[in-house]
């Protein structure tokens, strides 16, 4: 007996060493990996080593009050015009491109987006799920291929109906501002009626969203998980999937995501049965669900109930806060730059003369200058500022080979403030866009809706948007900036104002 428990204490105590050496072995391998990975990294141009906290890297250098501070960005941009690294925390580098030179290698592949802990897209995936803006490989390259004709011009065309009918909505809304004088925000006002038009052309969903967004159940729902994938992106404390879950948005925002996905399963549940019944449906118009159900790949096979709904979603999220601020900040520029306005005006009101209040397709080719303004105002202030994209093999750029599993964004706003790429980079020129300037742009130079294979595939869609809305309203407003009102980006998934945009409108017929 005592021979036993000698022995089986000799078995136990070589299991514990082993253990305890496996483990060794184990540190030692992450360790010298660190290693390796902190001094490749460290010796990269971007901010210095000495500047680095322990725990949390560079994080307190880049983020100011819960953003990414501008002029510490564009600092950056000024020293390291071509990219520059920068410690997310003590273990996660991350290469920013600043240059079409170095983004045009990114962009031109189909590298997959970070989708693992603290990747800046994760926040999204329980409402997107595997939708064309996180999915990746071949998923991706099916569901393009599948998706690309709902953004044929045959489809886009009847668009232009429900573009100028929400316009309508929205300048109602104006006109009583208009009327007393009085300021108000623009962002919220443009976010409503995105939201109406988007609603429609996803699944030709009618709603009341732009009198009354909170009273709408599912556009408050949309609201609230928009708001909640900033909110969590911003906070280390919910960096994990377990202490989001618990936590009060994390919460919320798992219950709005269940109920817009509820809604979206019917709504494509009753679709289904009125195809499968061979109702033929009276409409003026196809919308992307009418195009989503009927798509087919080379072997006969259709998009899924669950993709489906992703892809929904996907164009719910993709196509509605990005137009907003596209469409707010692009006003912005015209308010506080009054000559830009007025030749816009000036162009408006000869194209539309004939057109009784309506923006019509053909008219949409006739905007000149008021491309070349939203163009200029997408420059200054990307909608969608950065985007990510996690390496699955070594990347050669800039003569520095990166390993694989490398973070790199593509920093839009800091190519578009580049002083090596635009001249002047903060005046708001909309001449450097004129077909008469000869100045010849690399085509990586300007880039708000990406480029390369996974640009965005709903850019005509959103210029036909930009162009009806802010035409219909210059048409019928002077808008002004309200002088009493600081307004300062604030980049988030799409570029943000902090507190708003206040501006006062002034009815010119
Ligand atoms: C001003 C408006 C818009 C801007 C600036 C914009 C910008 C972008 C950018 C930069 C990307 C690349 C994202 C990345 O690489 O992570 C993208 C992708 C995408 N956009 Fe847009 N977008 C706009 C409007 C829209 C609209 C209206 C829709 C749909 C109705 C849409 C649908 C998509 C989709 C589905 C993708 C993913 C494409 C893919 O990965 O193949 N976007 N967009």
């Amino acid at each position: 007996m005592a021979h036993f428990t000698l022995l089986s204490g000799s078995v136990a105590s070589t299991f514990v060493i082993g253990i305890l050496v496996y483990l060794l072995v184990v540190f030692i391998r992450c360790f010298v990996k660190y290693q390796r990975k902190k001094k490749f990294f460290d010796n990269l141009p971007g901010y210095s080593v000495a500047e680095k906290h322990w725990l949390r890297g560079h994080l307190s250098l880049y983020i100011k009050n819960n953003s990414i501070d501008l002029n510490g960005l564009q600092a950056l941009v000024t020293r390291f015009p071509k990219y520059f690294r920068i410690w997310f925390g003590f273990s996660r580098p991350s290469i920013q491109l600043v240059h079409p030179d170095t983004i045009k290698i990114m962009l031109k592949t189909s590298e997959p987006k970070p989708l693992g802990i603290g990747g800046p897209y994760r926040p999204a995936l329980p409402w997107l799920g595997e939708g064309l803006l996180l999915a990746g490989g071949a998923k991706w390259a099916r569901s393009r291929r599948l998706l690309t004709p709902a953004f044929h011009f045959e489809i886009l065309k009847p668009y232009q109906t429900i573009y100028n009918t929400c316009t309508d909505k929205l300048l109602g809304l104006i006109d009583i501002y208009a009327e007393t004088g009085e300021s108000f925000e623009l962002f919220q006002l443009i976010s409503n009626c995105t939201l109406d038009i988007i609603l429609q052309c996803a699944f030709s969903y009618q709603t009341d969203c732009q009198k009354d967004r909170d009273q709408h159940p599912y556009c408050r729902a949309i609201s609230n998980v928009a708001n909640l994938i900033g909110v969590r992106n911003r906070s280390i404390l919910y960096l994990m999937d377990f202490t989001w879950n618990m936590s009060k948005p994390g919460r919320i925002f798992n219950k709005d995501c269940d109920y817009i996905h509820d809604v979206a399963d019917k709504v494509i549940e009753s679709r289904k049965q009125v195809l499968a019944a061979g109702i033929q449906e009276k409409k003026k118009y196809l919308d992307f669900l009418d195009i989503l159900l009927s798509a087919k790949d080379e072997t006969g096979t259709g998009l899924s109930q669950a993709e489906i709904r992703a892809e929904v979603d996907t164009f719910m999220f993709e196509g509605h806060d990005t137009t907003t601020s596209g469409i707010s900040w692009i006003l912005y520029e015209l308010a506080k730059n009054q000559s830009y306005q007025k030749l816009c005006q000036q162009e408006v009101d000869k194209v539309l003369r004939d057109s009784n209040d309506f923006v019509t397709w053909e008219n949409l080719h006739q905007f000149d200058i008021l491309t070349q303004c939203i163009k200029e105002g997408m420059r200054i202030h990307p909608p969608v500022p950065i985007v990510s994209r996690q390496s699955t093999k070594e990347m050669t750029i800039e003569d520095i080979t990166f390993p694989k599993d490398t973070a790199f964004s593509v920093n839009i706003y800091g190519l578009h403030h580049n002083p090596t790429v635009w001249k002047d980079h903060m005046t708001y020129d909309p001449s450097r866009f004129s077909k008469d300037r000869d100045l010849v742009l690399d085509s990586f130079a300007f880039i708000p809706f990406s480029a390369g294979p996974r640009n965005c595939i709903g850019q005509n869609f959103a210029m036909n948007e930009e162009k009806t809305v802010i035409a219909r309203i210059l048409e019928r407003y002077t808008l002004e900036l309200d002088r009493n009102h600081i307004v300062e980006e604030k980049i988030a998934l799409v570029m943000r104002a902090k507190n708003g945009i206040h501006c006062i409108a002034k009815r010119r017929k």
